[in-house]
């Protein structure tokens, strides 16, 4: 049974790590950290990296289609780590951000309340902070490197980053996932507020869905219950985090720069128990049978 050290690290991100098992898979892994205001938080939350990792086998399995998941339960998958890592298959990385939005918030509304559109999309007039949009939209970035932000692209940049061809298949894929996905979060009571998706590129030229897939981490899920426009809703599972760390019980100043503080513990077992719930609504499975 092979450890992790054996495997090299090719990529590391604020919460996950891919590493190289051989020359055709990868080992994507999630770990137990959390971000919050673009800090990685110095506390974990136990199990989030399994439960999102269960996450995006639950999507892959729904979806079907083209993806890079091999297996969940591999003896190329350490014991230390199973549950929350992904044997996938190597691909050619596409450098754009696919982001799908069905609502308008975040640096989507940012942007719209600037130029009346998002990534060059026209949106109608006086929509506001988490108005459901007519149509989902397509609205790309680039694929920042670490510790800088992705930026906007509009469809046009895209097309001179991959060509026409594939940029509108990765449009078209994009939005299609972007649909299946919000239909059925919102059969579960979820709103899928939008979502970011990396593809790649097979031997056979075929976009094949990669990365981690509609989780908390790479989506914006909202509780049906309780949504209106007009408001920043509240995020399912980061929200009380993000409270605690502003509010006076944290003692941190968010424009200091300064690290946030622990967490917590009542923060933190409140924040696994989200977790856990958005995945059992949204799948239906139950996280104890996980791994
Ligand atoms: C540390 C987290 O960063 C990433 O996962 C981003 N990333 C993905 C790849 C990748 N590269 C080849 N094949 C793949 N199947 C994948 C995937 N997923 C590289 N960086």
């Amino acid at each position: 049974m092979p450890t992790l050290t054996e495997y090299p690290q090719v990529a590391a991100g604020k919460v996950r790590e891919l590493y190289a098992v051989d020359d055709d898979h990868l080992l994507l892994l999630a770990s137990d950290r959390i971000s919050a205001y673009d800090y990685v938080l110095p506390t974990t939350i136990p199990d989030k990296g399994r439960v999102l990792t269960a996450m995006s086998v639950f999507w892959f399995d729904l979806l079907g289609g083209a993806n890079h998941l091999v297996s969940s339960d591999d003896p190329r998958i350490p014991d230390e780590v199973r549950g929350r890592a992904l044997l996938v298959r190597r691909l050619r990385m596409l450098p754009v951000e696919c982001v799908a939005r069905g609502y308008l918030t975040g640096s989507g509304l940012a942007d719209y309340v600037r130029t009346g559109s998002v990534c060059g999309v026209p949106l109608p007039s006086g929509l506001v902070e988490a108005s459901k949009l007519p149509a989902p939209i397509f609205t790309p970035t680039t694929k920042a490197e670490v510790g800088q932000h992705d930026e906007a692209m509009d469809f046009a940049a895209v097309e001179a980053t991959v060509g026409a061809d594939l940029a509108a298949r990765l449009r078209d894929t994009t939005l299609s996932i972007y649909r299946r996905a919000a239909e059925h979060a919102e059969s579960r009571g979820m709103i899928l507020a939008d979502t970011k998706f990396e593809f790649g590129v097979d031997s056979a030229g075929e976009i094949v869905l990669a990365d981690e897939v509609l989780t908390p981490d790479s989506s914006r899920y909202w509780a049906m219950d309780g949504y209106s426009a007009g408001r920043v809703q509240p995020a399912f599972d980061k929200q009380v985090v993000r409270d605690w760390l502003v509010s006076s019980a944290s003692g941190w100043d968010r424009s200091s720069g300064e690290q946030p503080p622990e967490l917590p513990a009542d923060v933190v077992e409140y924040t696994r128990a989200r977790y856990v719930e958005a995945y059992e609504r949204v799948s239906g499975r139950k996280f104890a049978d996980w791994a």
